[in-house]
């Protein structure tokens, strides 16, 4: 698509029509035929290096972090069909930012692809982009929509995190404190992306986000296996209860002492709160004994019963 044609064709589009994006097209036709509304010649001052970004106008504009930027002046907007020199930062990218980076960040800038993250398969990868398309390593979302999930940053976020990876995070924080919530970005990623500044290449990013994925993964398990041994004391004491099983089974004849407290413990229950619950003591089967203290089963005494059935004659004598 030629840059010219696009540019006179839609420019007035976007000014005459509310209902359309900032590139002048309703949000399900922008990866067919996005206009530029800036294009990427238009440079800001009020940053000291080229931000960019394309907008498929997928986002609320009251919430979208780009559009935030582009009403700030801060941010130009780049057509389909417009490459980028900088870092592109980008879903589609292959490796991951890296410090190694910093002299295209400074020299050419960078850029994200405004766009919803449910919608990402109908933008046109293809169509934008550049020669440094990367990925983000894990860092930790700080804004309204996406708070605490990892590597889904919106666009300022992304932005920030390449400054502050390739070590530039006075231009970080310039950038996020246009935001209530940015400068909480920096904070809560604090530990990793001074880990990140520490590496060189992407290979040495990778590695130190799978170090710190094994990390967190091993934190998690401790607190899963710390809170099931939480719930077992909450349950009631196991250990002991375990304990006067075996005492049950092994030393009935011990002192009495243990004794009574496994005969008191028999028909005890705890809640989960660890209370204890009473429970009514099971009436003892009632066993029978013929003459020679044989037990009289159940099926006998039916058959007791059943000789109990006598018929008697009219005289009351029993009929045999
Ligand atoms: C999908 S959009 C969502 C934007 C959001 N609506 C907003 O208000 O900013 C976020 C963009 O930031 C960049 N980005 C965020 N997290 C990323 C990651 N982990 N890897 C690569 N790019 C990322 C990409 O350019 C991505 O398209």
């Amino acid at each position: 698509m030629a840059k010219g044609k696009n540019k006179t064709k839609e420019g007035g589009a976007t000014r005459s029509n509310n209902s359309r994006g900032s590139n002048g097209h309703h949000s399900k036709q922008n990866h067919k035929s996005a206009e530029f509304k800036h294009n990427q010649t238009h440079t800001t001052n009020k940053f000291p290096t080229k931000l960019a970004m394309w907008d498929f106008d997928h986002c609320d504009p009251k919430r979208c972090s780009g559009k935030k930027l582009e009403r700030l002046g801060l941010i130009t907007s780049l057509r389909v069909g417009q490459k980028f020199q900088g870092i592109v930062v980008s879903p589609n990218g292959k490796g991951v930012v890296c410090p190694d980076d910093l002299p295209i960040v400074e020299e050419f800038g960078a850029s994200v692809v405004e766009c919803s993250w449910a919608r990402l398969d109908e933008v046109p990868f293809n169509k934008i982009g550049g020669k440094h398309e990367r990925l983000l390593p894990y860092l930790v979302a700080a804004n309204q929509v996406n708070y605490g999930r990892p590597w889904r940053l919106n666009c300022v976020e992304a932005l920030a995190a390449c400054f502050a990876i390739v070590g530039r995070m006075d231009w970080a924080s310039q950038l996020l404190s246009n935001f209530s919530w940015g400068l909480a970005f920096l904070d809560i990623n604090a530990e990793l992306l001074e880990i990140y500044q520490k590496c060189t290449d992407a290979d040495s990013v990778k590695r130190a986000e799978e170090e710190w994925l094994e990390k967190i993964e091993q934190e998690s398990q401790d607190r899963k296996k710390q809170s099931q041994e939480t719930d077992l004391w909450l349950m009631g004491n196991i250990n002991k209860m375990n304990k006067l099983d075996i005492d049950d089974s092994e030393d009935e004849e011990d002192s009495s002492s243990e004794e009574d407290y496994t005969e008191s413990t028999d028909n005890v229950r705890y809640d989960a709160l660890g209370n204890l619950i009473e429970e009514e003591e099971e009436e003892e089967e009632e066993v029978k004994y013929d003459s020679l203290g044989n037990a009289i089963e159940e099926k006998e005494e039916e058959e007791e019963e059943e000789e109990k059935e006598v018929k008697y004659d009219s005289l009351g004598n029993i009929i045999e």
